[in-house]
This record gives C-alpha cells, structure tokens and sequence, in this order.
C-alpha cells in the first residue's frame, strides 16, 4: 500500500498500526451513550484519545447497534458536525467520520474530516457521489440488511467469501463512482449481520481479506462477540477486546478501532518492539 495515505491535509502512516478512537455522539450508543452528547465533553474525551495515542477519531452520529433508532440526518448533522469543527480546529489527529449520510460526508469533509467510515460502504442515494466529491478516503464494511433486522438469523455458506465478495463488489461500486482503489480501506464489519461463530470463523481467517490488496480497519471493541464467549457485560470486555486486538494485529489489521486507546497502544508497541528485534 501507500505507506502514506492522504486524508484530507493529513497523512496516515500505514507502515506501521493505527488506533482510531471512538468518540460516540449519540444518546444510545451502547458503550458510552449520553456521556458525550454534549461537544465540550466530546473534544475533551478526543483529547485524552489522542494523547493516549490515538492518530484517528470516529465520530459517530447514529447508533448502529441491533436494534438502534433510526436517526434524521439533520438531527446526525447536529450531532457529528459541531464535534468535527471543534476536533479539526483543536486537536492535531485524523478525524474519521462514522456516517451513510450523504449530507454528513459533505459537511464533515468541509469542516475538515479526513476519512468517511461507512458501514454501509456507499450504499445510500447519493453516498457514491457525496464520498467521491469530498475527495477523502473511505472505509468500506461488510454489513447486510440494517441494524434493525441485520441479525435475524443471518445465514451464509462461507462468510469470508460472503465478506470478500460483498466488499469487491462495493470497491467496483467506488472505482465505477471515481473514487480509486488507493482511497478505500477494507472492514470485515464483526457483529454486524453475523452470529458468533461467523464473527470467529472470519476473525480466524482474516487475513485471507489482505489478497484484496487493501489497508484493513478493525473493529471488535467492547462487541458482543466477546461478551457472548466470556460472559462479560460491556465494562467487562477490555480484556477480550486486548486479546483481540493483539490477534487482529498478527493477522495484518492496520488499524483498530477500539474505546480503550492507551491499553490498545500498548498492545502495539509491544508487539511491535517483538516484530523489530532480530
Ligand atoms: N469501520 C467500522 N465502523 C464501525 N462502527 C461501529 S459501531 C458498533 C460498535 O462500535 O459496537 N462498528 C464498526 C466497525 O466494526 N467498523
């Protein structure tokens, strides 16, 4: 890959891990929901991100959970923008945008958003042609159906092929759209529209998604994966969300999307320091 990739006036250096902050904007995200609803908190809670490491921040504006309340796009654009600006304006780190609204991508972008997180990689009316204007990379993830009905009984006879298939066919989407190879990253989307064990088997074989040639985004933090094998509510989960990115790590993720940045980087260096010596 570009060991360098452009996002926006920033670099992401992909010769080496990244740790992509979430930063949730929304009264019902599962993990932190309404602790951040309001901006100072939100670049408060980006600050100590990034100082703890991180060189991305998603900022996600729509719940996505199972389940989750539709959200408008102006009410999204009410919450993710004022986030944006303040971050862009304050803090020297890669904002990501956690978006499929079109409206959002544009505004975001503008405001100084590096990087459009789609899970459902361009799909919407005008997400293509928004995505490809704003000229930023864009992060394409396996998802089917929508959060509301994404795991009623999702079935599937190999879910890597389905996962490979599924994003080739959206990358084709993108270059058909002007947006090259060259600006996507790939994303297997673990817990959406998977049952535990499409989420293992495909976290096990995840390195047969780097034949696509791409950077590839990891998400697994906090996830029901993780609480489903260790009983573990979502506070209970930093453990198995370490184990997990260490693994994803050895298995070419290039970068992780996690809560808990400064254990997360610590993970990286370490296994870093080990795949440095001689
Ligand atoms: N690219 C990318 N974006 C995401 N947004 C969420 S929201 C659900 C949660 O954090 O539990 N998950 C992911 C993910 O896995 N990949």
């Amino acid at each position: 890959h570009l060991s360098r990739l452009p996002c926006g006036s920033r670099l992401l250096d992909l010769s080496r891990p990244q740790v992509m902050g979430i930063l949730n904007v929304t009264p019902d995200s599962f993990s932190d929901g309404g602790r951040f609803t309001a901006r100072d908190a939100a670049l408060r809670h980006a600050e100590q991100m990034v100082a703890a490491g991180a060189t991305l921040i998603d900022i996600g504006g729509e719940s996505t959970r199972p389940g989750a309340r539709a959200v408008s796009p102006t009410e999204e654009l009410e919450r993710v923008a004022p986030v944006v600006e303040a971050i862009a304006r304050q803090l020297d780190v890669i904002i990501s945008v956690d978006t499929s609204t079109p409206a959002v991508m544009r505004e975001s972008a503008r405001l100084g958003a590096g990087l459009i997180n789609d899970v459902r990689s361009l799909q919407r009316d005008g997400a293509l042609d928004a995505a490809a204007d704003t000229g930023l990379p864009v992060c394409l993830m396996h998802m089917r159906g929508e959060p509301g009905n994404m795991q009623d009984d999702p079935q599937y006879p190999d879910i890597v092929a389905e996962v490979r298939d599924f994003l080739v066919e959206r990358m084709a989407a993108c270059a058909t759209a002007g947006i090259p190879a060259e600006r996507i990253l790939l994303d297997p989307g673990f817990g959406f529209a998977k049952t535990l064990e499409h989420n293992l088997a495909l976290f096990k074989r995840m390195s047969e998604l780097s034949a696509l040639g791409r950077p590839l985004l990891v998400g697994v933090s906090r996830k029901s994966m993780i609480g489903k094998v260790l009983g573990h509510e979502v506070g209970g989960r930093l453990y198995g969300s370490l184990a997990l990115a260490a693994l994803a790590l050895t298995k070419g993720a290039h970068i992780l999307r996690v809560h808990d940045v400064a254990e997360t980087v610590d993970v990286v260096r370490m296994i870093a320091a080990v795949e440095a010596a001689q």
